[in-house]
């Protein structure tokens, strides 16, 4: 068998991690609109109808024939009423109008409307203003969406603008990708719980809050397994035991190099190791895998790699699993401070975002770059993207970045 790749470029772990998602594809299930909402659209949907339906008034008032007004000296005759529901078949005959309420089908004939606080009613006479432009207040069938137009497509995110367009179009249902089981793990024998006491070498585990946030953030219901100690034969089975039972198990510790590590070597003897360490800082030593039918991540350890590597490769992998065609917003912002990078590696650096008065973006950096430092993500939306190699920045250069 060959070697994983290791050590590589972020490009060429993106690669490779879309290469391995698309051969492991989530299937496709057909969902009530309701349950839609963030998942990925899996066919283009084609319009079955014209939006609006029909010819409709844009306002409250009265639907007239625009060429009677000046003929009948501005005053119509009140003939009826058409308002917001079913279509009374009423027509508005020569120097008629008819009382119309905002998404009422205009009636035949009427090719107007004058609304409401424009109009004077005296009995069964309206007085409407001389200078009413033909077409004024009417919302022409087909404006927004002829039948036919292609209105969404296969990889689309299902935002709740898109939902709701597919049910002004009628669907009910839509094609959508299941979304991926996703077990996440802790390990190590120096955490235990936010609550009880801590001795002596002890931490807190906070990954996992970390993790399951960030997680379902992104509308994933992830389940939260017991911590595994760093014991080889505790992390082995119970890696292998979620491994048949998730689309993706995550882990965060235990990939690198210390005596611990356990976790790179469960994937080297019972699956498949994809690539193993990346030259991003933080979060090198990140690895991605398979093992029986899930796809696996490891993540490293230290908290902000796990921010970091999530972002630059976990939600990549998940939108790719679900066939996303859309990427996620990458901006670009002018420094308000220099940087000097001096390591080799591509480096995401915790930065506060913010639009200055000109409008223009502005990314702050976090002088916090060790990636231990869990407050200064606390105190950071976005991180920058260094790309590899050192280099020195000066204040108002233009930075990639990454809303948080
Ligand atoms: N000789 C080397 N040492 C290290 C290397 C290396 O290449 N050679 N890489 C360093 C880098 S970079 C990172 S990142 C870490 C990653 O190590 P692991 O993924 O094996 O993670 P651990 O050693 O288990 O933990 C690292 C760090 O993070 C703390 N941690 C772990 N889990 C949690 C949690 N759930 N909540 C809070 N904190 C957690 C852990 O206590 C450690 O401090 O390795 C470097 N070492
Ligand atoms: O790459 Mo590690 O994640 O710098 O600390």
């Amino acid at each position: 068998m060959t070697p994983a790749p290791m050590r590589i470029g972020l490009d060429e772990a993106l690669s490779i991690l879309h290469q391995v998602a698309a051969a492991h594809r989530l299937d496709t299930e057909h969902l009530p609109l309701a349950r839609c909402h963030g998942r990925v659209l899996q066919a283009d949907i084609d319009a079955p109808m014209a939006l609006p339906p029909f010819d409709n008034s844009a306002m409250d008032g009265f639907a007239l024939r625009q060429a009677d007004i000046a003929a009948a000296g501005g005053v119509l005759r009140l003939a009826g009423e058409q308002f917001a529901g079913p279509a009374t078949g009423q027509a508005v005959g020569e120097g008629a109008c008819l009382r119309i309420t905002t998404g009422a089908p205009m009636p035949a004939g009427a090719d107007t409307v004058v609304i409401k606080e424009d109009a004077t009613v005296e009995g069964d006479r309206v007085t409407v203003p001389l200078e009413t432009a033909a077409g004024r207040h009417v919302r022409r069938a087909g404006e927004d969406v002829m039948p036919g137009d292609r209105v969404l497509r296969a990889g689309d995110l299902l935002t709740p603008a898109r939902v709701s367009l597919a049910a002004s179009l009628g669907l009910d249902r839509l094609p959508v990708a299941r979304r991926p089981t996703v077990a996440v793990f802790t390990t190590g024998d120096e955490l235990i719980e936010p609550g009880l006491a801590l001795a002596p070498g002890q931490i807190y585990d906070s990954n996992r809050e970390l993790l399951m946030g960030l997680l379902r953030a992104d509308g994933l219901e992830p389940t939260a397994w017991p911590r595994l100690p760093d014991d080889p034969r505790a992390v082995e089975v119970a890696l292998r035991d979620a491994a048949c039972a998730f689309d993706l198990v995550i882990t965060c510790g235990a990939v690198s190099a210390g005596e611990k590590d356990h976790i790179p070597g469960v994937l080297e003897r019972f699956g498949q190791v994809h690539f193993w360490k990346v030259r991003m800082k933080p979060g090198m030593p990140v690895l991605f895998g398979s093992l029986d039918r899930c796809r696996f991540l490891g993540l490293p350890g230290n908290p902000v790699s796990v921010l970091a590597t999530w972002r630059a490769l976990g939600q990549p992998l998940v939108d790719a699993l679900q066939g996303r065609r859309e990427a996620r917003p990458r901006w670009r912002a002018r420094l308000s401070a220099s940087i000097v990078k001096r390591h080799p590696r591509l480096e995401f650096m915790r930065a506060w975002l913010d639009s200055d008065a000109d409008g223009a973006l502005r990314a702050d950096p976090n002088p916090a770059t060790a990636s231990h430092r869990l407050r200064a993500v606390a105190e950071a939306n976005a991180l920058i993207v260094l790309p590899e190699g050192p280099c020195t920045l000066a204040e108002g250069d233009v930075v990639e970045v990454l809303p948080l």
